[in-house]
């Protein structure tokens, strides 16, 4: 007799259920179980452990000030463009290492303080295998050119404190002109993801043929530099060219540091200049607001090598500057620190220095920064135009020096009484040295930081030095370690229940039939 297999339809009945629809419901409900079992336990298996996280430091001992910045990046990660990032920055109290000539032995002690925070700030078991370099630039080059034994003797005073510091010494030098220009724009490009594109950016750069990066200009207080890469390669003056692999593409970068061309050599400069037609020790000076005074050393004004060739006798001893608030007039006179009447290439920035013609994006920073972002002209939303930072800095400079100290009394007076003639400076340097016009001026773009870190050489030098920037692009993997073992696991239990299916529907075993049960 048939067993009958459903009752459906029989009101007043329950309908029964075949064994084989059960069995292949339990089965059904085993293979979910699974499923969510083996995913369950990829997931907990593939967890990201925790971050084993590494640590550099780089004192950047510029000629005004020096800052000690920190950086972590995860250990297993070293190698990707962008993961190393800026965590902490100390600024050191007092002048630049290249002020202590006189007492060279307080220049490493005067790091102490900051050097005590880079130890609160790196998990001490770490503290042995942390990398930390110093490298000095324009303020200790001038140094080195004016007295090289006292160069000498604040280098080692600064590489004795950093080795009693508890930290894996790496050195302590002058970085070159080059370098710093160099590891400027490395820091830019690696922080803006120029160097290795990923997803649709690669490949509409590989369409395009071409890999983007941004120029680097950065201003300091002894010098300025210039670094981008040209439209057309030119061997020119190979003294400005440098050669770079990155992540497996070439790059051909000019570059540029023109010493005693940062604002405060610059100042210098141009008091020196200002003196030669001097009859008496009072200047009334257009770079300054109106009501300002100042005081300046002869002797001072001339002790550095990028006004020492304007040394004469004067028949006094003291320098009155009285600002006379005049933006006109002291973009002429700043004017004449770039001298353009001689060119031995097809085209040159100033003093006979070689420059290509400008391409692409650049990223100013340092004093550019500073100054740009004090006269509210770092917007990158609405950049303004040449026309109208030229206004801003002409009303700044037109305002008397009370209503300005009193406006600004939080802002150092020596920052302060000079943003009149850094703004009057930046414009002369971007327009009459490197020749940027309206057209192009809304392409340079004044950054302070970028993320978390600041922009400037100091990541670009820890980067290089840590053989962090591999010149070949390293093989990636398309996927995780953990992607790939989820799929796997997925695709197996997809092809075992389409297996099993498959077979239950075709193979029906006796034991499932109907009617044996
Ligand atoms: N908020 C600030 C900070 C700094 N400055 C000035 O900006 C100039 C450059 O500062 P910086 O880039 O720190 O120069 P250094 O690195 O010290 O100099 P260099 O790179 O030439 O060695 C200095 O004149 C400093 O007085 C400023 O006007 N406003
Ligand atoms: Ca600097």
């Amino acid at each position: 007799m048939e067993i009958p297999v459903l009752t459906a339809g029989v009101t007043g009945t329950k309908p029964k259920m075949s064994w084989t629809r059960k069995i292949l419901l339990i089965l059904g409900f085993l293979s979910t179980l699974a499923v969510i079992a083996l995913i369950a336990v990829a997931v907990t298996q593939n967890k990201p452990l925790p971050k084993n996280i590494k640590y550099g430091i780089v004192l950047d001992a510029g000629s005004s000030h020096t800052n000690l910045y920190v950086y972590e990046w995860p250990a297993e990660k070293e190698n990707d463009t962008g993961v190393v990032q800026q965590v902490e920055v100390c600024k050191v109290e007092g002048p630049g290492i290249s002020g202590y000539s006189h007492a060279t032995e307080k220049a490493g002690p005067s790091l102490a303080q900051c050097l005590r925070q880079a130890e609160y700030v790196i998990p001490s078991k770490q503290h042995q295998e942390t990398p930390i370099y110093l490298g000095a630039t324009a303020g200790m080059r001038l140094l080195s050119l004016e007295n090289k034994n006292a160069a000498d003797k604040v280098l080692s005073s600064v590489e004795k404190t950093l080795r009693s510091a508890p930290f894996n010494f790496q050195g302590a030098r002058i970085i070159s002109g080059q370098e710093e220009g160099a590891y400027g724009w490395i820091t830019i490009n690696y922080l803006l993801g120029n160097f290795k594109q990923s997803g649709w950016k690669k490949l509409l750069h590989s369409l395009k043929s071409i890999s983007e990066t941004s120029g680097a200009l950065d201003l300091g207080g002894a010098s300025t530099q210039i670094t981008f890469v040209p439209n057309e390669l030119s061997s020119e003056s190979p003294e400005n060219l440098l050669y770079f692999r990155l992540y497996g593409k070439d790059y051909l970068v000019y570059t540029h540091s023109f010493l005693c061309y940062g604002k405060d050599q610059a100042l210098q400069q141009k008091l020196a200049e200002d003196l030669q037609t001097m009859e008496n020790s009072s200047l009334l000076d257009p770079c300054f607001h109106q009501g300002y005074q100042r005081t300046i050393n002869i002797s001072d004004l001339f002790k550095t090598p990028c006004t020492s060739a304007k040394k004469k006798q004067f028949p006094f001893s003291q320098l009155y500057v009285q600002g006379e608030g005049d933006y006109q007039k002291c973009r002429r006179n700043v004017q004449k620190l770039f001298n353009k009447t001689n060119c031995p290439y097809s085209s040159c920035s100033f003093n006979g220095i070689y420059l290509p013609p400008l391409q692409g994006d650049f990223g100013a920073f340092s004093a550019f920064y500073f100054v740009m972002n004090f006269l509210n002209l770092t917007s990158e939303q609405s950049p303004a135009a040449l026309d109208k930072v030229a206004a801003t800095v002409e009303s700044f400079c037109a305002r008397p020096w009370h209503e300005v100290k009193t406006a600004y009394h939080q802002i150092k007076e020596k920052y302060l009484s000079e943003y009149c003639f850094s703004g009057a400076y930046i414009l002369s340097l971007l327009e009459n040295g490197y020749d940027f016009t309206e057209n192009n001026w809304q392409r340079i773009h004044f950054l302070g930081k970028i993320g978390s870190s600041d922009a400037g050489w100091t990541l670009g030098y820890m980067l290089n030095l840590t053989n962090m920037i591999p010149a070949e692009e390293p093989a990636v993997p398309p996927l995780s370690y953990g992607s790939y073992v989820g799929l796997m696991v997925l695709c197996s239990l997809v092809l075992a229940s389409v297996l099993l299916f498959a077979w239950l529907l075709f193979h029906k075993p006796k034991c499932l039939q109907k009617g044996i049960v």
